[in-house]
């Protein structure tokens, strides 16, 4: 079969860990005879040094629109980070992930048991490992409400965002969660902060409703500051957490840690039907960009999910995960993830590793 990727590198470590998460992608269309066809596309802050006005051209809409499925690497860095411009890289993400309606984020965090003394939990962990799905809202909240920023006659300024959830938005994103619980260890935390915010107490209501239709499922409800809290204390407490846009952002990178490193997370952001974008949930990382020092491997496993969720080819999905597996068998690590004993190696060599272990 032939499959119709858009490749968006971006900015910072993107280009360098979008190219070995191709590479893998390629070897394993050699090995079980599939196509992928690239239209590569520019988002983020290399948009804005090339058109100006936009960090999400029209083209780069197009393309995705015509794919199967969008790979991104990472967008933003200081070079655009200036609080008073009206253009701002990471508005491409809001651009697409609105514009392509992928309102579902999954966030799978798993402690390879070979991580284990990565994590700054190692002495508190007990058994092999950490298994933690964050399904994250993606089109909605207070990142997608209104703003404004006004200055008031004395001159002060005012800046307002607004956090918005409706019954419908709730009741779709609830329902992956519960259906994801039923092929896992059949337990919802949904998370909010219900003792404060009216969209919150809304989102609590939904989720009860949605529950009624999984009795195998326990649900339960946490606020947010408890749940950043019990990620520390004993993250092995959950399996799927359900939440909203902004307080996803943060726990799944909060959750990112205590698994070793930001750099072994990979995301797929989903709608209604097969497609799909895959990015690690990381940054650009401006502070290691262009030395070959990044972790790719949250990439490449963003990749299998690619595999998994757009184009249904488990086996193949399953390859990178087992060859991932396998890499961290051995002693070679990147920086993020280096303990004792280990060999460090750069982001090239760890996608070579991955794709010799295929
Ligand atoms: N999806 C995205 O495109 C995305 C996500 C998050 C942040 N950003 C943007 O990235 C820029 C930098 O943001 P930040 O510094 O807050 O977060 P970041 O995730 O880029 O980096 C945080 C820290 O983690 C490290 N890190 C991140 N990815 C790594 C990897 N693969 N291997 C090894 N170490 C890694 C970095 O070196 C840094 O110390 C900002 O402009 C931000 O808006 C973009
Ligand atoms: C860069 C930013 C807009 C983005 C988000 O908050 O969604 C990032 O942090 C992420 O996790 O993908
Ligand atoms: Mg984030």
């Amino acid at each position: 079969m032939k499959y119709k990727v858009a490749v968006i590198p971006g900015d910072g470590i993107g280009p360098e860990v979008t190219e070995q998460a191709v590479n893998v992608l390629n070897a394993v269309g050699e090995k079980f005879n599939h196509k992928f066809e690239y239209t590569y596309a520019k988002a983020g802050g290399c948009a804005i040094d090339e058109f100006k006005t936009t960090a999400l051209p029209e083209e780069t809409l197009d393309i995705c629109k015509a794919s199967d499925a969008v790979l991104l690497g990472a967008v933003g860095g200081p070079k655009w980070d200036d609080t008073k411009a009206k253009v701002r890289p990471e508005q491409a993400l809001l651009g697409l992930r609105g514009g392509l309606n992928l309102y579902c984020n999954l966030r799978p965090a798993m402690l390879y048991k070979q991580l284990k003394d990565a994590s700054p939990l190692k002495d508190r962990i007990i058994g092999d490992g950490i298994d933690v799905l964050v399904v994250r809202e993606l089109t909605g909240g207070i990142y997608f409400g209104e703003r404004e920023l006004l200055t008031k006659e004395n001159g002060e300024e005012v800046a307002r965002d607004t956090e918005q959830y409706s019954t419908s938005e709730v009741k779709r994103i609830a329902k992956i969660a519960f259906d994801s619980a039923m092929k896992r260890n059949k337990k919802v935390t949904s998370v909010d902060k219900a003792n404060i915010l009216e969209s919150s107490r809304l989102w609590r209501r939904v989720v009860e409703e949605v529950a009624k239709d999984y009795p195998e499922v326990t649900l339960e409800h946490l606020y947010v500051d408890n749940t950043s809290m019990q990620l520390v204390r004993d993250p092995r407490q959950f399996d799927v957490i359900l939440t909203s846009n902004m307080f996803g952002d943060i726990l799944s990178d909060e959750a990112s840690m205590i698994t070793g490193s930001i750099g072994m997370l990979p995301s797929a952001s989903l709608g209604d039907n097969s497609f799909g974008l895959y990015e690690p949930i990381h940054g650009s990382a401006p502070d290691i960009a262009g030395k070959d020092l990044a972790n790719p491997l949250a990439t490449i496993l963003s990749v299998a999910m690619m595999l998994r969720y757009s184009f249904g080819l488990n086996a193949e999905a399953d390859s990178i995960e087992n060859a991932v597996s396998k890499v961290l068998d051995t002693e070679y690590r990147t920086g993020d993830i280096m303990s004792e004993g280990k060999v460090k190696v750069g982001t090239k060599k760890m996608g070579e590793l991955v794709v010799s272990n295929l």
